[in-house]
């Protein structure tokens, strides 16, 4: 039996992933870190499951009084990582959905792994179509060098590019050549209006009410264009994802950076 503790219970992902955690006889929802509700039960948050599950305010109280195997940690960027780590410090193993760390955060957690040896699964995106996506991206940019990735999400997203453009973005520099795009003398009438420059390749971040996760990335060649095109339209796209990540983090040492690393 896995013992879970999910940060971020009362946001959209948080909400499912307790879904997912009570439909599973091989997980059990132990704790939740939440920024409200500190010395409450899930049951007294009007709006959550009728659950007697102690809430958390504190990451670093939760792990010393619950005894756990895994965070799913579902939160904000800056937040995220300090419960990521303060996780791997307590011996609980991660499973992170949140975006927006930044590239020394992510070694800083490698090391804490190869320290402690224990596990820790940051998965950009736990969709399978959107893992296959960027797979899919990768191998084209074999053949198809000229890449600008278009990813669109609902307004109340705090980062951009997203963490699914940017781990594309890092797929596909893996496996083209370096190519500055577009026209050598191109200028930009409005700041931005060619989007981010990421080696060469650009990347655009739509941002509406309505939406909720969705990405094209589009090759360009002489005569002829290719569209490899996800489209989440619920948060459940992603719960089998978090899933697999929370059957395989019991298994590694390790950071593992992508589900792609998982499938
Ligand atoms: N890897 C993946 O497949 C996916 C990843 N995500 C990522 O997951 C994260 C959560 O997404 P989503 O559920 O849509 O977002 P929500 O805004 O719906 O939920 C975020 C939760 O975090 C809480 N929170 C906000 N600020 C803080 C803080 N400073 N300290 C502690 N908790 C805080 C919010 O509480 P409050 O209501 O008080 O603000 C809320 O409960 C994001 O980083 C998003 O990019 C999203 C979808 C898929
Ligand atoms: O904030 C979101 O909603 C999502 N965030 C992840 C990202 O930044 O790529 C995954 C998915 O796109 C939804």
């Amino acid at each position: 039996m896995k013992r879970i503790i999910i940060a971020g219970p009362r946001g959209k992902m948080g909400s499912e992933a307790i879904k997912l955690v009570q439909s599973q006889e091989d997980m059990h929802l132990v704790a939740c870190i939440d920024r409200r509700n500190n010395g409450r039960t899930l049951q007294d948050v009007e709006g959550l499951p009728n659950l007697e599950v102690p809430i958390f305010e504190d990451a670093v109280e939760c792990f010393s009084e619950i005894e756990a195997d895994i965070l799913i940690e579902l939160t904000v960027p800056e937040q995220g990582y300090k419960h990521t780590k303060a996780a791997m410090e307590h011996g609980i193993r991660p499973v992170v959905g949140t975006t927006g760390f930044t590239e020394e955060q992510l070694d800083e957690l490698r090391w804490l792994a190869s320290e402690r040896k224990i596990g820790c699964i940051i998965a950009p995106n736990f969709a399978i179509g959107a893992v296959l996506m960027m797979k899919f991206s990768q191998i084209a940019a074999q053949y198809f060098p000229d890449v600008d990735i278009i990813e669109k999400h609902h307004d109340n997203k705090l980062d951009a590019p997203s963490g699914t453009a940017v781990k594309t973005a890092e797929m596909i520099k893996a496996s083209r050549e370096y190519k500055e795009q577009g026209h050598a003398k191109e200028k930009e009438i409005y700041p931005g209006a060619r989007g981010a420059d990421y080696d060469g390749m650009r990347i655009h971040s739509v941002r509406l009410p309505g939406l909720v996760a969705h990405q094209e990335v589009i090759f360009g060649s002489a005569g002829q264009t290719l569209t490899i095109k996800h489209d989440s339209i619920n948060r459940n796209s992603f719960m089998e994802g978090i899933k697999l990540a929370s059957d395989k983090v019991m298994e590694i040492e390790e950071v593992i950076y992508g589900l792609e690393n998982v499938l």
